[in-house]
């Protein structure tokens, strides 16, 4: 049967280290990840007390004027660092249609501790370990986010550890793949607004990632995310309130030859009628492989005598090309 919603899954069974707990949770994830591309993930191991910090600053860092904000504005289009303001970036313009900009605000941070080595600046590596930008007025604010990018990049790492068992592949076979990741972290505000919603304006318009996979921090606020089944149905994402989201993103997909799906998602408005303030904060990693890596049909995802469905494409190719996508579309105005 084809899951048709997202299931929860509990991770304790793979960080116990036997064969058999970490078989069992290598075929749940498997099946989440061919029928409906997203999970809720439980008992991850990342401290509860870093996912209060970071959340508390994300909150104090929206709560500042706006020109304060500003002050660590993104720097340029193809940068994706630092703040970006309400309505200004449109993720459904990736999907090649022109949608009008996403109700939410943004920050956003890249790799850390770049080593002043070639491999970090040449060409191809392109804008992927440009230097971050801060708040200058939020003490703890940079060392909180510097330890939840590490703490995801730790929790990324497992999960493609369980996708490389879940995909027959040795334990291990990821892990020289993503081991200077151009992941990104951007924490979201999307503000309640109760008025100026243009028609079919969304918290986030319905859009895939483009990365390995992504893993994300919602809170419990009305207006939440959605994921469309392959009943064509958009269905809600279950809130647990120790759990992250996780999704497969595009170039798993490609990867994969398209046994695993990632997944068309959305941010919706709350309910017209919903009582008090439904402002919603959610902390979202995208992980993406070191820049050359080349995706390619992995082993086990090629049907007998059958032809792989893409290219070799490096991780860092793959990622310009939904940018250059995107710029076509909206310059600036896309994440
Ligand atoms: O805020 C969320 O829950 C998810 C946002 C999202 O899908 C994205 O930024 O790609
Ligand atoms: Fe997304």
């Amino acid at each position: 049967m084809t899951l048709q919603y997202v299931p929860i899954i509990n991770l304790a069974p793979y960080f116990g280290r036997t064969a058999e707990g970490k078989a069992a949770v290598a075929k749940e994830v498997n099946q989440a990840c061919r029928d409906i591309g997203f999970l809720v993930i439980t008992q991850h191991q990342i401290p509860a007390e870093l996912i209060e910090r970071v959340s508390k600053l994300t909150g104090n860092f929206f709560d500042l004027p706006l020109d304060e904000k500003r002050k660590a504005n993104r720097p340029r289009p193809d940068m994706v660092r630092g703040y970006s303001a309400v309505a200004e970036e449109s993720l459904s313009y990736s999907m090649e249609k022109a949608a009008p900009g996403d109700l939410k605000e943004s920050f956003s941070i890249g790799p850390l501790n770049v080593p002043a080595e070639p491999y970090y600046s040449e060409e191809l590596a392109g804008p992927h370990f440009a230097p971050n930008v801060w708040p200058t007025t939020l003490p703890g604010f940079d060392t909180a986010y510097a330890e939840y990018f590490e703490a995801m990049g730790d929790l990324a790492r497992s999960l493609m550890r369980i996708f490389a068992l879940a995909l027959e592949l040795p334990e291990l076979f990821f892990d020289d793949k993503i081991d200077n990741h151009i992941s990104m972290f951007r924490s979201l505000r999307y503000p309640h607004l109760k008025a100026g919603i243009e028609e079919g304006q969304l918290r986030a318009g319905a859009h895939t990632d483009y990365g390995s996979l992504t893993i994300v921090k919602p809170d419990g606020a009305l207006g939440g995310l959605q994921v469309c089944n392959r009943e064509r149905i958009w269905v809600d994402v279950p809130y647990v309130e120790d759990g992250f989201v996780v999704n497969i993103g595009d170039l798993m997909m490609q990867w994969t030859n398209d046994q695993w799906i990632s997944t068309l998602h959305r941010v919706v408005n709350p309910p017209e009628n919903a009582d008090g303030d439904q402002q919603r904060q959610s902390l979202v990693f995208f992980h993406q492989p070191n820049y050359d890596v080349m995706v390619e049909c992995l082993p086990s995802c090629l049907p007998a005598g059958g032809e792989p469905r893409y290219a070799p494409v490096t991780s860092g190719d793959h990622l310009q090309s939904k940018f250059v996508r995107q710029t076509t579309f909206g310059g600036s105005k896309v994440a």
